[in-house]
C-alpha cells in the first residue's frame, strides 16, 4: 500500500552535540573564578581602607605623642632658659631656691642643677654628692662654643641620681661671653611614657623618641618602655628619615621582628624625631576577620555554583545518554516493519492515535494527517474500531499486556495482525496511553492454509509420499505409504529408505537414480520395494528434491504408486496379445513375429527353417457330442502334446480353431525335409492317441502342410500361405498326414 506523502517519523528528536554538557560546569567554574578574582578586589580594596585608617589613626598617636613630648622637652628647656638668666643675670649666686621650690613636685624633671666651668657639680634642685661631670656629653657639647641651642643627651643613668634621665643643657655665660658652665635638665624618660602605659597601648603599638644621633630617648610598647636602645645603620625608620621629615612606613621592627604600620615625624626645633608604629596583624584583624568571612561565602559559592554546574553536567550527560536510547529506540520504531502505534486515551475513555510508525501507516494505508490525532472510527471502519476498543479497554482496566488476533479491513483489504496491547502509565498509576505491537499474520496464516492443504492433500492422496532430510533420513510419511508399506510412521521416521529395498535392483541401479537426483533434481521409474511383511509389490517412483532460498538440498520427496496390479494386469495384456487364452501357445501374432525372427537369423546363419500349418481332423464331431468346454480341454491336449514331440527350441503356436502351426529351425539343407517330415509324423501320431476327457475317450487326427525356407519363400506371408495351401491339400488327399508344399500347388494360392 503506497501512500500519497512521504513517511515521516511522527517524533523528531534535536541531537544535544557533544560537549555541550560541560557548559555548565565550565561556566561555574568562570564564575567561581569571577567571584574570586571580585573578592579580591574588594579585599585588597578593604585592606587598604583598613592600612590608611590604621595609618590615620597612627598618625594621630604619633601627633600626640609628639606634641605631649614637645612640651615636655620645651617646658623643660624654659626651666634651663630661666635657669640660665637667672645665673647669668646674678654671677656667684649658688642657690636657686625658687627653682628648688618650683620643681618640688614635678614628675618631668629628675634632677635641674648647675655645673661649674671646672665640669663640678655646683648645685642642684635635689640633695647630691660632690661629682664631677666634665666628661658628659651634655658638657662637653657647650665647653669650645655656645650654639644657643638647647642639648639633649642620649639617656644616661645618673651618677648622682641613679635613675635613667635626658640631659637637655645649655651653656652658662659669663658677661664676657666666656664659658662659665652649663645648665642642666634631667629629664625623666619615663615621664614621656608613662602617660601612654597608664591610659593603655593596644597590643604590639609602638612609640619611640629618637634623637638624630640614631639613640632612642625612649621606647614605649603596650608591654614595656626601653630606653636608650641604638637602631642599627639599615633600620628602616634611618632610611625613612633620611627621605623626609615625616611621613609613614611598613617594615618589620628591628628590635622584635613584628610587621608594623609606621607613622614619624620630625619634632620642631628638636632634633629629636618622633614615631609611632601599630602592629599590622593588628591593624589588619578586623580586615582579616571580613577576609576570612568573605572567603568562607566565596568558598560556599564555589561550591554550590562547581556542586550546580556538576549536577547540570551530570544532567546533561543523563539527558543525552536518554536522548540517544531515545533516539536508538525511534530508530528501531522508524524501521520496524511491524506496525506500531501509541494511542492517547481522553477523559472520555475513547483512543486517538498519537504516535505510530511507517509500518502502521502502511498497514492502515492511510497517510500520517489521516491518523494524527483522530479516534479509531475515524481510521477503522465502525465494527473493527469497536473491537480495536474493547481491546484497549480490557488493557487499561487489567493493567496487564493483552493480546489478540484481529482480522481487520483496511483499504487495501483484510490483515490478520496479531497485537500486543501494553499499558503505558503516565508516571503515576494512572494509565495514559496504550503501544500497541502487531505482527502481520496475514502471509502467514495464509501459508498455515495452503500447508493445511498441502497437508490434508498429502494425507489424502492414494499415493504413498514419503519425505526425506538432506542426509536422506524419513521425516515425514502419509497414511497411504503406511498402508501399501505396512509400516507405521514412527517406524520409519528417522531411517533411511533403504528399509524399503527389496534387493531386485543392483547397486548401479540406484547409483543412476541418484546421479539423476543430482543433475536433473527428479528421477522416475519402476521400482520394487519390500512390504514390512516381506512380499515384494512394484512401485512408480518418482523422487524430486527440495532446495532453500539459497541452492542448498534440503529434502527428498518420494511419491510412490502401487503398480503390481498394474504390472500383472499388463502383463495379462501382453500374454493375452501374444499367447492363446486357452492353450497358453503363442498365437497368430506372436508366432508371426518369431518367424519373422527367425527368417532374419536363418538368413544370417544360411541356415532353414520350416513352417508347418496344421488342422485337425473331426473336431468339430467332439464339440458337437460332447460340448464346446470337452473341446476346449481336447484343445489344449493337443496342444501339450504337439509340444511334448517337439525340441524346445521349436515354436507351436494356436492359430484359431482347430488350427496350429509349428516353427522348425536350424535345419540342415540336407536333412531339413525329412527332420520336419519325422516331426510332422509325430505330431500326428502324438494326436493321434486317444484322449480321455470325463471318461470319454475321444480321437482326432491331423492334417499338417510344410512350407520350407528357403526353399518355399523368403517371407513370412508366403511360407505361411504355401503351408496352409499344403494343409488343404492334405486334407484333401484323405487328411491325418502331412504334405510339403510344391510348386504343383501354386495354382490353389491364387
Ligand atoms: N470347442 C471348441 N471348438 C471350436 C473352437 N474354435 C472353433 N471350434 C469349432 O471347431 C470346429 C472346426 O470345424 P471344422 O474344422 O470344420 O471341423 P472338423 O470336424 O475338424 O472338420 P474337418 O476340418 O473338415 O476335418 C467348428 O465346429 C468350430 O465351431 C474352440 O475354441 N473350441
Amino acid at each position: 500500500m503506497k501512500t500519497d506523502a512521504p513517511i515521516r517519523p511522527q517524533v523528531s528528536l534535536r541531537p544535544i552535540r557533544r560537549g555541550v554538557e560541560a557548559l555548565p560546569l565550565l561556566l561555574a567554574l568562570l564564575l567561581s573564578a569571577l567571584l574570586w578574582a571580585a573578592v579580591d578586589i574588594i579585599l585588597a580594596h578593604e585592606k587598604e581602607r583598613e592600612l590608611e585608617h590604621g595609618y590615620r589613626q597612627l598618625d594621630y598617636l604619633r601627633r600626640t605623642f609628639q606634641e605631649h613630648s614637645h612640651n615636655t622637652l620645651t617646658t623643660a628647656d624654659q626651666i634651663l632658659r630661666l635657669l640660665k638668666a637667672e645665673f647669668e643675670e646674678r654671677p656667684g649666686t649658688r642657690e636657686f631656691s625658687e627653682f628648688r621650690r618650683a620643681l618640688e613636685h614635678s614628675s618631668i624633671f629628675v634632677q635641674l642643677g648647675v655645673i661649674g666651668a671646672d665640669g663640678e657639680l655646683q648645685w642642684s634642685n635635689v640633695p647630691f654628692k660632690q661629682v664631677n661631670l666634665k666628661d658628659r656629653e651634655h658638657f662637653q657639647v657647650h665647653v669650645d662654643r655656645d650654639s644657643g641651642q638647647v642639648f639633649i643627651s642620649k639617656p644616661v643613668l645618673g651618677r648622682a641620681s641613679g635613675k635613667w634621665s635626658i640631659q637637655l643643657s645649655r651653656r652658662l655665660n659669663h658677661r664676657d661671653g666666656s664659658f662659665a658652665g652649663v645648665a642642666v635638665a634631667s629629664v625623666d624618660p619615663q615621664y614621656l611614657a608613662r602617660f601612654y602605659q597608664d591610659v593603655g597601648l593596644q597590643a604590639g603599638t609602638v612609640l619611640g623618641l629618637i634623637g638624630h644621633d640614631r639613640v632612642l630617648r625612649v621606647r614605649v610598647t603596650d608591654k614595656e618602655t626601653a630606653i636608650g636602645q641604638t637602631l642599627s645603620d639599615g633600620a628602616p625608620l634611618l632610611r625613612a628619615l633620611h627621605q623626609g621629615s615625616d611621613g609613614r612606613f611598613r617594615a618589620p621592627s628591628s628590635f622584635d621582628g613584628t610587621m608594623r604600620l609606621y607613622s614619624y615625624g620630625q619634632m620642631p626645633g628638636l632634633a629629636l624625631s618622633v614615631v609611632a608604629g601599630f602592629d599590622e596583624a593588628q591593624v589588619l584583624a578586623p580586615y582579616q576577620e571580613r577576609a576570612r568571612s568573605y572567603r568562607r561565602i566565596t568558598a560556599a559559592s564555589t561550591a554550590a555554583l562547581l556542586l550546580t554546574g556538576l549536577l547540570l553536567w551530570w544532567l546533561l550527560a543523563r539527558l543525552r545518554q536518554a536522548r540517544q536510547e531515545v533516539e536508538a529506540a525511534h530508530a528501531v520504531f522508524s524501521a520496524s516493519p511491524d506496525p506500531m502505534v501509541m494511542l492517547q486515551r481522553d477523559p472520555g475513555g475513547h483512543f486517538h492515535y498519537r504516535y505510530f510508525n511507517p509500518a502502521a501507516l502502511t498497514l492502515a494505508g492511510r497517510r500520517a494527517e489521516e491518523m494524527q490525532h483522530h479516534p479509531l472510527d475515524q481510521v477503522l471502519t465502525p465494527e473493527d474500531a469497536l473491537r480495536r476498543q474493547l481491546m484497549l479497554e480490557q488493557t487499561v482496566r487489567s493493567g496487564q499486556v493483552q493480546e489478540a488476533e484481529q482480522t481487520t479491513t483496511y483499504p487495501s483489504g483484510e490483515r490478520t495482525v496479531r497485537w500486543t496491547a501494553v499499558p503505558v502509565h503516565d508516571g503515576s498509576d494512572h494509565i495514559s496511553h496504550v503501544a500497541l505491537i502487531g505482527h502481520d499474520l496475514t502471509q502467514l496464516r495464509e501459508e498455515q492454509r495452503q500447508l493445511w492443504l498441502s497437508d490434508a492433500i498429502v494425507a489424502q492422496t492414494h499415493e504413498a509420499v514419503m519425505v526425506t532430510d538432506a542426509s536422506e533420513r524419513i521425516f515425514r510419511v502419509n497414511p497411504a505409504f503406511c498402508l501399501m508399506t505396512g509400516y507405521a510412521p514412527e517406524e520409519v521416521e528417522d531411517h533411511s529408505p533403504g528399509l524399503l529395498a527389496s534387493g531386485v535392483h543392483d547397486a548401479e541401479f540406484y547409483h543412476h537414480m541418484h546421479q539423476a537426483l543430482q543433475s536433473r533434481g527428479f528421477w522416475q521409474g519402476e521400482v520394487w520395494q519390500r512390504h514390512k511383511d516381506g512380499h515384494l509389490f512394484a512401485c512408480l517412483l518418482d523422487i524430486s528434491t527440495l532446495r532453500d532460498g539459497e541452492g542448498r538440498l534440503t529434502h527428498y520427496v518420494h511419491v510412490f504408486s502401487d503398480i503390481t496390479e498394474q504390472k500383472h494386469l499388463a502383463e495379462q495384456m501382453e500374454h493375452l496379445a501374444h499367447f492363446d487364452g486357452l492353450t497358453q501357445l503363442p498365437n497368430r501374432n506372436l508366432f508371426q513375429d518369431r518367424v519373422c525372427q527367425a527368417l532374419a537369423r536363418a538368413e544370417r546363419n544360411g541356415t532353414g527353417l520350416a513352417l508347418m500349418f496344421m488342422d485337425l481332423d473331426g473336431f468339430k464331431a467332439v464339440n458337437d457330442s460332447a460340448g464346446h468346454n470337452t473341446g476346449d480341454r481336447l484343445l489344449v491336449e493337443v496342444a501339450r502334446r504337439i509340444t511334448s514331440v517337439l525340441r524346445k527350441v521349436d515354436s507351436v503356436s494356436r492359430q484359431g480353431g482347430d488350427e496350429f502351426t509349428v516353427l522348425l529351425e536350424n535345419l540342415n539343407n540336407g536333412q531339413g525335409i525329412a527332420e520336419t517330415e519325422e516331426a510332422a509324423r509325430r505330431i500326428i501320431a502324438a494326436i493321434n492317441e486317444p484322449v480321455l476327457l470325463d471318461s470319454r475317450s475321444f480321437r482326432v487326427g491331423a492334417s499338417i502342410g510344410i512350407a520350407f525356407y528357403p526353399a518355399d519363400g523368403d517371407n513370412v506371408e508366403l511360407l505361411m500361405a504355401r503351408a496352409d495351401a499344403a494343409m488343404y491339400q492334405a486334407k484333401a488327399r484323405g487328411k491325418n498326414r502331412h504334405l510339403c508344399w510344391t510348386p504343383e500347388l501354386a495354382p490353389g494360392e491364387a
